[in-house]
């Protein structure tokens, strides 16, 4: 069986799911004889299965999808709920704005400096982007406030049924937001289509959480009595990274919603088309208009946003130097913040480790989505024994790995984001050499056959030998597809060295013997860690870093700390009892 049931989304609810997953209609991707064009074929649209029980909200009756984001080319409707998409490299045009307030597509009201969006697989520019100002921004805020009221109001399995539709429709829509993500992002559509099962998978578990959010009732003397209500904070901003623009919004939106928050979300003007299919997907489903709003633009929008007054958190995911500036204004305005930043995380790979396993999860913790995986697992450190025998498969896996046109099927490596990070990672990679690495396969740019893929952001992945501590590749985030390889002698050193980095994201380890892969873990000074697997990520289990790498938690119950607050009411029941 060679579905890849070890890829993150792989996972749901303590069970394994049915790879690819089966959604609510059937979509069948082919490739065309030209080789390049993907097309899907959809069965669906109006008499799609609802699968809502109980009595359904008012809102739910809201109109359904706004037209489509894109102009996707021969886009046709063929019959009643039958509809046939396709879509290839290089053809896409992005027409309509991309900034979404209350429950519409908007031009921002102000801003006015245009991004260009580029296309990783072709280095066409997609759409030139306006990035809002203060007033966008600040209409955004209001919008979303507006509907915080509607929403914070209704109760848990109010919010649980409207959210669970939100996930149905974009398991429904999984071909179109993969083909979207591919195409903004660079990523093959294999693991776009992996990132968008996380994505409704996470507001599932968190519609199904927010029925069940209470407080504590709490026995005092004499009969008084004190109880805690799980209150929301109000209006959230969600600042997300380049790498997983659709997964990282419902990440952050899954548990905010279900906390009875709204929320102005701005993704990296880098990814800015994916989170907006988002943003309609929720006013479909029958959020109040404004509680989920996009906002466009760089640093400055972000700004704008964290600088709100009428904004009561800020979460953030990037890098860390952006993340300290965050963290610095939201002290100024006393508001709680999330930080989800880089990382630079060790694997440990025993000697007595199943090699074969061992092989695939350092193939698993770097190569993913082109290198641009905040929790990588990049400084692979290999038991002396066995370090010829691996490094050996890795480099020959590392070699097989098909780089291309992101929308093939076949396709595992797609286009890194754009020609500045490119040029980056060459830059990383040139200084490992010149600091006594040795390339042992890939680090060189990628010229794919077919012509209009001349100009895209690609490079064979590599894997460097002969690595020391204090080399910048090993010491420093490189977010492409970058492998370090570092040799060891006993644990105790391996753990002094794999903890020796001001990050602390995630860490993990390959061993046969039980007792040391938990000895390990457990010393390991990280917030996620995997044992004999990597990068893996089922949504109940908590998110996120120690040290530079962050704080707070995404995923799992968990977060629902982080989008909430505690009130506490004291309850007396007999007379006040006066000092006075
Ligand atoms: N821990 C995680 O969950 C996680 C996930 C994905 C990416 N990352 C990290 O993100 C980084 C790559 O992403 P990136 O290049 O987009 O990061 P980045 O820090 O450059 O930008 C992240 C976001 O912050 C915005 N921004 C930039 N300056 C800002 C400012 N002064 N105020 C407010 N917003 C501002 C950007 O427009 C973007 O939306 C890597 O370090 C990676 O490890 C972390
Ligand atoms: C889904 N992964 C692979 C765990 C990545 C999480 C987000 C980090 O960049």
């Amino acid at each position: 069986d060679a579905r890849p049931r070890s890829l993150p989304g792989c996972h749901q609810a303590g069970r394994r799911l049915p790879w690819p997953p089966t959604s609510g209609r059937e979509v069948l991707l082919k490739q065309s004889p030209q080789g390049s064009l993907a097309s899907a074929t959809s069965l669906g649209g109006a008499s799609r299965p609802r699968r809502l029980t109980g009595s359904i909200p008012p809102m739910l009756a809201q109109s359904r999808l706004p037209s489509l984001l894109l102009q996707l080319p021969r886009l046709r409707s063929v019959a009643p709920g039958l509809a046939t998409m396709s879509s290839a490299t290089g053809t896409l045009t992005v027409q309509q704005p991309l900034n979404y307030r209350a429950g519409a597509r908007v031009q921002p009201a102000d801003g006015g400096q245009l991004e260009e969006v580029f296309e990783p697989a072709t280095g066409r520019v997609l759409c030139k982007l306006p990035c809002s100002g203060e007033k966008e921004v600040d209409l955004a805020v209001q919008s979303a406030k507006a509907a915080f009221k509607i929403w914070s109001q209704m109760s848990g399995m109010e919010r649980c049924r409207v959210m669970l539709e939100a996930a149905r429709i974009i398991r429904e829509q999984r071909e179109e937001i993969a083909t979207m993500e591919t195409i903004n992002n660079g990523k093959s559509i294999f693991e776009a289509r992996v990132d968008i099962d996380i994505s409704w998978q996470c507001l599932e578990y968190y519609a199904g959480l927010a029925g069940s959010l209470a407080g504590e009732h709490i026995q005092l003397p004499g009969g008084s009595f004190g109880y805690t209500r799980r209150e929301p904070l109000g209006v959230c901003v969600g600042i997300g990274a380049w790498n997983y623009p659709f997964q990282i919004a419902c990440w952050k939106s899954g548990p905010a919603l279900a906390c009875g928050n709204a929320m102005v979300f701005k993704p990296s003007p880098f990814t800015p088309i994916s989170v907006v299919r988002l943003a309609e997907i929720f006013t479909e489903a029958g959020v109040p208009k404004g509680l989920f709003n996009v906002v466009q633009g760089g640093a400055a929008t972000g700004q704008l946003l964290c600088q709100h007054p009428d904004v009561a958190k800020i979460s953030f995911t990037g890098s860390v130097p952006t993340g300290m500036k965050i963290m610095e204004m939201a002290a100024k305005g006393i508001k709680p913040v999330t930080l989800e930043l880089g990382g630079k995380s060790p694997l440990i790979i025993f000697s007595d480790a199943d090699l074969e396993n061992a092989v695939k999860g350092a193939l698993m913790a770097n190569f993913l989505t082109q290198g641009e995986v905040c929790c990588n697992g990049t400084r692979v450190f290999v038991e002396r024994k066995i370090l010829d025998t691996f490094t050996k498969e890795v480099v020959k896996r590392t070699q097989k790995i098909k780089i291309g046109d992101p929308l093939l099927e076949d396709t595992r490596m797609g286009a890194l984001i754009n020609r500045p990070h490119l040029n980056r990672v060459q830059g990383f990679i040139k200084q490992a050499k010149e600091q006594g690495a040795e390339v042992l396969c890939g680090g060189d740019l990628y010229v794919p056959d077919d012509p209009k893929l001349k100009n895209g952001y690609y490079m064979r992945p590599c894997v460097l030998g002969n690595c020391k501590d204090d080399m910048t590749c090993v010491k420093e985030e490189i977010f492409g597809p970058v492998m370090a390889i570092l040799p060891f002698d006993t644990e105790e050193e391996v753990l002094e060295r794999a903890n020796a980095t001001k990050f602390g994201l995630a860490g993990g380890v390959f061993t046969r013997d039980i007792q040391k892969a938990h000895r390990v873990v457990a010393a390991l000074k990280a917030g996620m860690c995997f044992i004999n697997n990597y990068n893996v990520s089922p949504v109940e289990l908590p998110f996120g870093g120690y040290k530079s790498s962050g704080f707070g938690r995404e995923n799992g119950r968990a977060a629902i700390e982080y989008y909430s607050q505690l009130k506490t009411v004291c309850v007396e029941m007999g007379d006040v009892e006066s000092v006075f």
